[in-house]
């Protein structure tokens, strides 16, 4: 089974303004909400591509009884542990450029987090746990690392997509797969990338320091795959961007998708790339329909 964990889940409020102006009224033309946050995005998505899974993580007030709500219409199995503050909200705008405003997230005691923690012991080597997304401000940046060593002593398979130290903390128990875009690599080595070329002997260090695959995003310039056998490089189909929110979390869900399907990592990259996509050319997240429409115009090339 696949678990997802969401730490700091979010209803993500998506308004489209057709001019932005700072510091005056401006009204919307469109607006949408949606249960947010990276491991649900990717449970949301997995649910789609006919994969079963569960989330977990912390909910709470009514911004997580919404969550909650969703994702049971969904038919969406979750298991989160409540907490007394309101899950966040987190603002999309969209007018001539995407701005995105990204709430802190509420208080998570230690007791909530023992409770996370004993339904992780309870994983097993059959499991693939998801762990995704900003920790709350009032979890340390070692959290990740302590939810990884307990996959570790039962070896039940993880994935991690996160930024920064919460995922560099990770690397030593060998993730199975990590998925940050070039701009989260660059701030990893002190770098910046403009092609793919450019990102592989970094994608190359991160399998060095324990990733099993390493797939890293560059939006409309393509992604590339690295494992101690292959580098991939794919072009990414053309096409209206509408949101690009959720585009990372469905490459890490039609990665997983796949690769549970054939066992083919190329394969897999390749539905990865159509599911990010497909996310980017929709307001919300993709459906199978169009990933399965995207999927014949992805082309990877091996180095
Ligand atoms: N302009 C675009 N054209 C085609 N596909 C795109 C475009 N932008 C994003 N994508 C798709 O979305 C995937 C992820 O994009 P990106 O590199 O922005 O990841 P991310 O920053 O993790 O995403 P997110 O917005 O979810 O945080 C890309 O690999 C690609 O498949
Ligand atoms: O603040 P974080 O946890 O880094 O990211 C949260 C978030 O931006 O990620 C998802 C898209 O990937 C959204 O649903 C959500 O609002």
């Amino acid at each position: 089974m696949i678990y997802t964990v969401t730490l700091n889940p979010s209803l993500d409020y998506i308004v489209e303004v057709e001019h932005l102006t700072l510091g005056d009224l401006n009204r919307t033309k469109n607006e949408s909400k949606f249960p947010g946050g990276k491991g649900i995005n990717v449970s949301r998505l997995l649910k789609r591509m006919g994969v079963p899974s569960k989330a977990l993580g912390f909910v709470g007030g009514f911004t997580g009884l919404y969550i909650k709500n969703y994702l049971q219409m969904e038919n969406i199995e979750t298991k989160f542990v409540e907490v007394h503050e309101d899950t966040r909200i987190n603002v999309k705008l969209k007018s001539n450029s995407e701005t995105e405003v990204n709430a802190k997230g509420p208080t998570i005691t230690e007791a909530d987090f023992k409770k996370l923690q004993d339904q992780i012991s309870q994983l097993t080597s059959e499991d693939t746990l998801v762990l995704a997304g900003s920790i709350p401000s009032s979890m340390e940046s070692g959290t990740y690392e302590k939810l990884v060593s307990i996959c570790d002593l039962n070896q039940t398979k993880f994935v991690v997509d996160a930024e920064g130290d919460l995922l560099k903390k990770v690397l030593p128990f060998k993730p199975f797969l990590i998925k940050p875009n070039h701009h989260e690599l660059g701030e990893l080595f002190n770098t910046s990338f403009s092609t793919a070329e450019e990102v592989i002997p970094y994608a190359r260090k991160l399998v060095e320091m324990g990733a099993e695959n390493v797939i890293v995003s560059l939006a409309g310039e393509g992604a590339v795959l690295v494992n101690r056998e292959v580098a991939l490089i794919s072009n990414v189909p053309k096409g209206e961007v509408k949101s690009s929110v959720g585009a990372g979390d469905s490459m890490v869900a039609g990665f997983l998708a796949k690769y549970e399907e054939t066992k083919e990592i190329e394969e897999a990259f390749r539905y990865s790339v159509a599911s990010g996509s497909a996310t980017a050319f929709s307001i919300g997240l993709a459906t199978k329909e169009m990933i399965e429409t995207l999927y014949t115009s992805v082309n990877i090339t091996k180095l």
